[in-house]
């Protein structure tokens, strides 16, 4: 039979929707809302922390709740900061500098744990949370939109797609921020009206900028952006008409290189890295000292342009692989030129994981899918018909609790024992927390 799913009673709804009502915070719900009862009702609270008293005011319906806006903090609860950010708000980049490091850490660990328990999985192997400090972000997409050359130039407001005109990120790398005013002139003179976004990353030949627009270059438009790379100093720029999928190189003035394991890589424009380098060195770290006693070739799966191949190599050869042909590109060309025993495989691991057989060569397997998880090749790891082939030892990665807890419960219930789970914080004052389980059977 269906479970009914419980509506928020319309009549409490009605009378107060058009006045303040009290509410006293209980918790920080799983995706960063202040949680409150009213009359037999959840209500959502954004800005808001345990222990606050509050004047809100009903806004709307979030599933069988309610949403409030906080109209004011009448009682601060504990843990309570001051936001840092001028933008805080409005932004729909951070949502919880309201928070300050101890509530927000503790508020973290305990979303990983309540997706354990969802899954059925105890929280005793939880490490601490390891956090990477704000101002260290080196990645960012921007979105920007131009009206008679005006042009808006930043991140998506909450729960909007209106673009908010970014003049201060805590976040980021300040190299970033630099790049916004120049940025804004640059798209001023180039677009009249449009819209797209900027991907910039911060590589050691200079930032490397992709810029998706719908504009076809003429020559003063690619005079104008190889003006842009010289006087930004840039080390590559490429531009994209959207649905393309080709990105047109206009400058290459320095390789744009990033290095993983001490080896550099130079990634396609606009590829996937992790945000930060110390979040990339947090994770490749305990992947590499979990899987230090593996005597034998390794599967890095979801391999990306080799954050993780590079530094695993120097424990035995690697199998790197990957859907997107780019990234993998720069991978093998970075591992031809230093010699390094990295294999490489274009494969689409949600339609052909690899399966068990494909698997028995290898002793470890790291694993580092997007968002969606790796729903199809769990199940192929928790699948052994030979218990003395295949890896015995697995590191996965991801940035989203809630796959990774129904993932770990698949390959639980197929005979792997879970040794830890470090939860690492890559985006302070957001609801995103990036983990890295480790495995063994
Ligand atoms: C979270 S990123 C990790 C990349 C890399 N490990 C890193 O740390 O930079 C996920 C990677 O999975 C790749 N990917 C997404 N869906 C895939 C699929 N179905 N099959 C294979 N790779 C996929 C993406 O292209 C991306 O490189």
């Amino acid at each position: 039979m269906r479970k009914p799913v419980r509506r928020p009673r319309a009549a409490a709804k009605r009378q107060v929707s058009s006045r303040l009502i009290e509410l006293e915070i209980e918790q920080v719900g799983a995706q960063g809302d202040g949680v409150a009862r009213l009359d037999g009702n959840v209500v959502f609270v954004p800005f808001t922390v345990a222990g606050d008293r509050v004047l809100a005011r009903i806004e709307g319906q979030r599933g069988d709740g309610l949403t409030a806006a906080l109209v004011e903090v009448q009682r601060p609860g504990p843990g309570r900061a001051d936001p840092v950010c001028p933008h805080f708000g409005r932004c729909g980049g951070c949502t919880l500098q309201h928070l300050d490091q101890a509530a927000h850490a503790s508020w973290k660990s305990g979303v990983l744990s309540l997706h354990l328990a969802r899954a059925g999985i105890g929280d005793e192997m939880l490490a601490p949370l390891v956090s990477v400090p704000p101002g260290t972000r080196r990645r960012a997409v921007f979105a920007w939109t131009s009206r008679r050359g005006e042009v808006t130039l930043g991140f998506n407001a909450r729960a909007s797609h209106a673009v908010i005109n970014l003049e201060a990120c805590p976040l980021l790398d300040p190299a970033l921020v630099a790049l916004l005013e120049p940025l804004r002139v640059l798209l001023g003179a180039m677009v009249r009206d449009g819209s797209g976004d900027a991907t910039v990353t911060l590589t050691e030949g200079g930032p490397d900028l992709l810029i998706e627009g719908e504009a076809r270059l003429d020559l003063f438009g690619r005079e104008t952006l190889a003006r842009f790379a010289e006087t930004a100093d840039l080390a590559r720029l490429h531009w994209r008409r959207p649905g393309t999928g080709f990105a047109e190189p206009i400058a290459r003035r320095r390789p744009a290189l990033v290095r993983f394991g001490g080896v550099a890589v130079e990634p396609p424009p606009g590829a996937f890295l992790q945000p930060s380098p110390e979040g990339e060195r947090a994770i490749a770290d305990r992947v590499v000292a979990a899987l230090a006693e593996t005597s034998g070739p390794i599967a890095d799966l979801y391999a990306g342009c080799g954050s993780f191949s590079l530094p695993l190599v120097r424990l035995g050869a690697v199998h790197a692989v990957e859907g997107e042909v780019a990234p993998l590109d720069s991978l093998g060309a970075a591992a031809r030129a230093a010699g390094l025993a990295i294999t490489t495989e274009i494969r689409d691991l949600a339609r052909r994981p690899l399966t068990a057989v494909d698997l028995a060569p290898y002793r470890a397997v790291v694993l580092d899918p997007p968002r969606a998880g790796a729903a199809a090749q769990v199940a192929e790891l928790a699948r052994r018909p030979d218990a003395r082939k295949g890896p015995d030892l697995a590191a996965m990665v991801s940035c989203n609790p809630a796959t990774l807890a129904r993932d770990l419960r698949v390959l639980i219930d197929g005979g792997w024992t879970l040794i830890q789970i470090m939860p690492i914080d890559q985006f302070p004052w957001s609801a995103h927390l990036e983990a890295v389980a480790i495995l063994r059977r």
